[in-house]
């Protein structure tokens, strides 16, 4: 599924207008009628259709084409005994373009309306509000009556459903402005919009609905656009990857890759556990778990399934680095990084194993924060797949910017950072953003807050390292077992709905 922004939706618009030729008022009519159906289906599945008169809502409308669909919808509730209200942000008369159109229509048709400042609004005669105030064509915080109507709008407590993006919600970067309608469902006008999936999207549109308006998913393509929802319809129509195909009989463990794990310390031997573990999990037909000589005995027989290997003295010392270099040109894929601590001369250590091997790389962790100590920039690019997997605060440190920056923008800043050091890049945290060499960025709508928890970063990587073992694509495989790893987090906070005491572990049960 395409991900666009509003300048995105705004050439869409217009082309499917001005050169094709349908008319706005009909893009319109059936943004409306969605949104209408929309209403009533969620007054059908939470009771507010059951009382003994007909279920009443406000329709919250704005001055633009925002504003329009909600007096589009209104119409259609009216039509199916919905007793609906027009709560104009502004007087009628300064509503625009197809809006207006649409206002003359309401008025003719007698829909009840107040304008907003005029007479005090009373919400608890109201069982819901349609949010139509501000759409893609919003820019910076909501002003003047909006603000208020939307802070208004919030305290009553009253289900919010919103046209197109809740009103004072950045459409790009999800990030909400003062005030921000809180929905308890989005109905996405023709296709997401970036806010809808990332950020404070996340908190502010509740259930999120994609309605066609007439408006042909295929455009997306002719238009460029390079970002996309995770789910099994793109593995299997983009990626031709059915992630429920089963294994053909005719195989062994040698058919499905071998994985190498640099990771763990003495005080993190755990990561290198659960990654390792994960790396299993996902698939992988073998895998080898490489610490230094001294860590190996406490380790041994923890998990029977995976492979130890012990290095001379330390990570850096010569003969250890020998021996690592050829465990990594030995095996399909190497994961660096969870638990694996810092020290001295890292940065000279990585590049070695960036530089003299052709293997594909997983970097994590404190592989990431050797990275961000060293000039990236100054390394040569890599030839076969390498995927950086940071968090938004791993992330800060190798762009050199602050977090809160990442968060602000973190599709763009993602990709941009993937096609500047050509790799794949997974940007964690709700709404995980998997950017490829490519251009192309992915956005991961499974997974759960529960997941913020040690250790689940580490079952990431592993899973990432297992997948790329059994041959797929760096970006396949990124978006995959970004995918799975989320679904898998989902099923267990479905047995600890609370979030609170879910743990990585039970990520991997579930996997
Ligand atoms: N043909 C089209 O372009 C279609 C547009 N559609 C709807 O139209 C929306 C976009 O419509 P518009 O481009 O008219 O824009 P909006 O309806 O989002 O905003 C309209 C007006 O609000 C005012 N405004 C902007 N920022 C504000 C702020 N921070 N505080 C207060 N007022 C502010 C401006 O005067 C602006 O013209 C979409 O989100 C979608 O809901 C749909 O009807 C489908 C077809
Ligand atoms: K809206």
């Amino acid at each position: 599924m395409y991900v666009v922004t509003a300048e995105e939706m705004q050439k869409m618009d217009r082309h499917v207008i001005d050169v094709i030729g349908i008319p706005a008022a009909v893009l319109m009519e059936n943004a409306g009628s969605a949104i209408a159906r929309d209403v009533q289906e969620y007054s059908r599945t939470h009771g507010i259709d059951k009382g003994k008169r007909p279920p009443r809502w406000a329709i919250l409308v704005g001055k633009g084409n925002n504003g329009g669909d909600g007096l589009v919808a209104a119409r259609h509730l009216m039509e199916n005994g919905v007793d609906v209200t027009l709560l104009f942000a502004q007087s009628p008369e300064q509503l625009t373009g197809e809006a207006a159109r649409q206002q003359e229509i309401a008025r003719r048709l007698g829909i009840p309306s107040i304008v907003y400042g005029t007479s005090p609004v009373d919400w608890r005669s109201f069982d819901g509000i349609v949010d139509a105030l501000l759409g893609t064509g919003s820019k910076g915080a909501p002003r003047g009556p909006y603000a208020d109507l939307i802070r208004e709008a919030n305290a009553s407590g009253l289900p919010i459903i919103s046209a197109d993006i809740p009103s004072g919600l950045d459409a790009d970067t999800g990030v909400p402005h003062d005030p921000c309608i809180r929905a308890v469902r989005t109905v996405a006008l023709a296709f997401l919009k970036r806010g809808l999936v990332q950020t404070g999207g996340l908190d502010k549109a509740g259930e999120v609905v994609v309605r066609p308006i007439g408006i042909w998913p295929s455009l997306a393509d002719t238009f460029g656009i390079q970002t996309f929802l995770l789910g099994e319809q793109l593995f299997r129509e983009r990626f031709r990857l059915d992630p429920r195909l089963p294994r053909q009989a005719d195989t062994h463990k040698g058919t499905y890759g071998h994985v190498l794990v640099v990771a763990g310390s003495r005080e993190m031997s755990g990561a290198g556990l659960l990654c390792s573990k994960a790396a299993l999990r996902a698939g992988s037909g073998l895998v080898t778990w490489v610490m230094p000589d001294a860590l190996l005995p406490a380790l041994i027989g923890h998990v029977p399934e995976v492979m130890l290997a012990g290095l001379p003295g330390k990570w850096n010392l010569p003969e250890a680095r020998a021996k690592l270099i050829a465990l990594v040109r030995s095996r399909s894929v190497t994961v660096i990084g969870p638990g694996l601590g810092r020290f001295p001369g890292d940065a000279d250590w990585l590049r070695m194993l960036w530089e003299e091997t052709n293997s594909p790389l997983v970097l994590d962790a404190d592989a990431l924060n050797i990275l961000a100590d060293a000039d990236l920039s100054s390394w040569p690019k890599r030839e076969t797949p390498t995927i950086l997997t940071p968090h938004p605060g791993e992330m800060a440190r190798l762009a050199n910017v602050t977090t809160s920056k990442i968060q602000q923008n973190r599709i763009e800043l993602a990709r941009s950072y993937a096609r500047r050091h050509r790799l794949t890049l997974v940007l964690k945290g709700a709404g995980t953003v998997v950017a490829a060499p490519d251009g192309r960025a992915y956005i991961n709508p499974t997974g759960n807050p529960g997941m913020a928890t040690g250790g689940a970063g580490d079952v990431l990587a592993g899973m990432i390292g297992g997948l790329l073992a059994q041959g797929l694509p760096a970006d396949h495989a990124a978006c995959l077992a970004v995918w799975l790893h989320g679904s898998a987090g989902d099923r267990a906070a479905a047995k600890r709905p609370s979030g609170y005491s879910l743990i990585a572990t039970d990520i991997l049960e579930e996997l």
